[in-house]
């Protein structure tokens, strides 16, 4: 059992290849079950520390594993009872089924347990949960201690992360192989507990992962302010938020920032303040240049904007600035660019859709040619050439004014400091989400930034000096 911190994330259809080719290498589904099963059971002992057991098992595969746990609890002496809803269909579930030799209760009529674990339903649910079905599983869950789901909690879209019908909110989920989107994306992450990942002997791609705490460079004896990354940020109407990227900018370790579009000396004085004219836009030494944050969408402002992205600079694109923009023209601008929106902001560039917010940010990667971080309570990161990062859960303190303006600050520290566009928007989350983590409650944006310092501290020595 492990922590999910980059963990490679698949689709259900990605399941099912991996399976597929593992079965194509002399791997059986019955093998894979029971390594399943037994993995889970393994996890569940320790967990339910002697409480009797009730094991929900549903007619696929995710039933399946529920009878090899219980099969492999009764044989260790752990109390252990089954409530199945209807008969297994594939063979390897029917053969899982016949390894459990106790009584099966149904689903309506069994009386509740300590400990309730859920494997009625995980990546094959296709339709949203019969009502009565639902009503029986929450009653089950309300009269248990510890609800532990199989994969997934029955009753949410593995790849949307979407709700079918009323799911059954788990204390923990225990994920097969790889996590799902669904243990990452809103509103179903919320249902999973915590996500722990059982290893059942497939090997996964990496093209899509759990953000992971990153390896950033370290200043060594060669370092200097400009080496270490420079950060320009373009100042707009409401000037506090490109003050809280610059503070971010700083506090996440870039060793020269800058303010363009005003020289009135402020705090922190660490910031340089430069007017904004071609000579400061052009500087070469600029590792990365944000635009956006509290930009105005003025016909100035939109000038500004079209000057910032006639720079052949790595761009962070943030704020308003979606709002000027259209994804065609930063495909025809390309460069290294990285978009920071959040809903509203994502509508507005790319329209607005049914599809699973996964989905919509790989597809708006592609349209514009830009890595993509789509933010929110679950935060996706895209990269056009098809490679995906999901945060794990923030503190949801980050609802809070300009912390998307530190978070576009703490991408553009890690992108000029030499990542590359994906590396450094899920560096930049990560940094985020940790310092959001030291913050503990009601914090504010400016609380945020300076934890930035501290959140780097925390991966220092990750990279040894250059
Ligand atoms: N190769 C294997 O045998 C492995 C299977 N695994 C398990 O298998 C699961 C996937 O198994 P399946 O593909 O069988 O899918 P599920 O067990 O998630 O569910 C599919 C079954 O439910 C039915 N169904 C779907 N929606 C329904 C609804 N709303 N109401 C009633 N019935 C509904 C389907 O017709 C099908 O019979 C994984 O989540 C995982 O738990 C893992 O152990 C990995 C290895
Ligand atoms: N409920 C929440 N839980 C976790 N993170 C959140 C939540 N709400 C917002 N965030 C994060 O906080 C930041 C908010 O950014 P944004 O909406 O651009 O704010 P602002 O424009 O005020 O700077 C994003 O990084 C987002 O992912
Ligand atoms: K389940």
């Amino acid at each position: 059992m492990r922590q999910i911190e980059g963990a490679a994330v698949l689709t259900a259809a990605d399941m099912r290849a991996v399976e597929q080719a593992a079965f194509e290498q002399g791997d059986s589904a019955a093998a894979m079950m029971r390594r399943a099963g037994q993995a889970c059971a393994a996890a569940i002992r320790r967990l339910s520390a002697g409480s009797e057991v009730l094991v929900l098992c549903g007619p696929g595969n995710n039933g399946g594993d529920g009878y090899v746990i219980a099969a492999t609890l009764a044989a260790d002496g752990h109390p252990v009872r089954v409530a199945a809803l209807g008969t297994p269909g594939s063979d390897v579930a029917q053969q899982a089924r016949a390894g459990w030799v106790g009584p099966v209760e149904t689903l309506h009529d069994t009386a509740p347990a300590p400990v309730l674990v859920d494997a009625l339903f995980g990546i094959g649910l296709s339709h949203p949960l019969d009502p009565a079905i639902a009503q029986a599983l929450l009653v089950l869950i309300a009269a248990a201690r510890l609800t532990i789901a199989i994969d997934l909690p029955s009753g949410v879209d593995t790849d949307s992360g979407a709700l079918l019908g009323c799911p059954a909110p788990a204390d923990i989920t225990l994920a097969l192989g790889a996590l799902k989107p669904a243990h990452l994306l809103q509103p179903a992450a919320s249902h999973c507990g915590a996500v722990r990942l059982l290893d059942i002997g497939v090997s996964a791609p990496d093209t899509m992962q759990v953000v992971a705490a990153p390896a950033l460079p370290m200043p060594g004896p060669h370092s200097h302010k400009f080496n270490r990354g420079m950060v320009a940020i373009v100042r707009g109407r409401m000037a506090g938020a490109a003050e809280l990227a610059a503070a971010a900018a700083m506090h996440a370790g870039s060793g020269y920032v800058a303010l363009l579009g005003s020289t009135i000396p402020a705090a922190p004085h660490a910031l340089v303040r430069r007017k904004l004219n071609d000579e400061s836009l052009g500087d070469p030494r600029i590792g990365a240049l944000v635009v956006g944050p509290g930009l105005g969408r003025d016909d100035d402002m939109r000038a500004t904007l079209e000057r910032a992205l006639a720079t052949d600079h790595s761009l962070v694109v943030d704020g308003d600035a979606l709002h000027l923009v259209t994804p065609e023209q930063l495909r025809a601008r390309g460069g290294q660019m990285i978009l920071t929106p959040h809903a509203g902001e994502f509508d507005a560039l790319f329209g607005s859709s049914d599809a699973g917010k996964l989905d919509r940010a790989r597809a708006a990667a592609q349209a514009s040619g830009a890595t993509i971080v789509f933010k929110g309570a679950d935060t996706v990161v895209a990269s056009p050439d098809g490679r995906a990062r999901l945060a794990p859960a923030a503190s949801n303190w980050l609802s809070t004014a300009g912390s998307g303006d530190v978070l576009a600050g703490a991408i553009a520290a890690c992108l000029a400091a030499g990542l590359d566009p994906l590396g450094a928007a899920a560096a930049g989350v990560w940094l985020h989400g940790e310092a959001a983590r030291r913050c503990g409650p009601a914090f504010i944006a400016d609380d945020l930034a300076c934890a930035l310092g501290p959140a780097r501290a925390a991966v220092a020595g990750a990279v040894p000096p250059r």
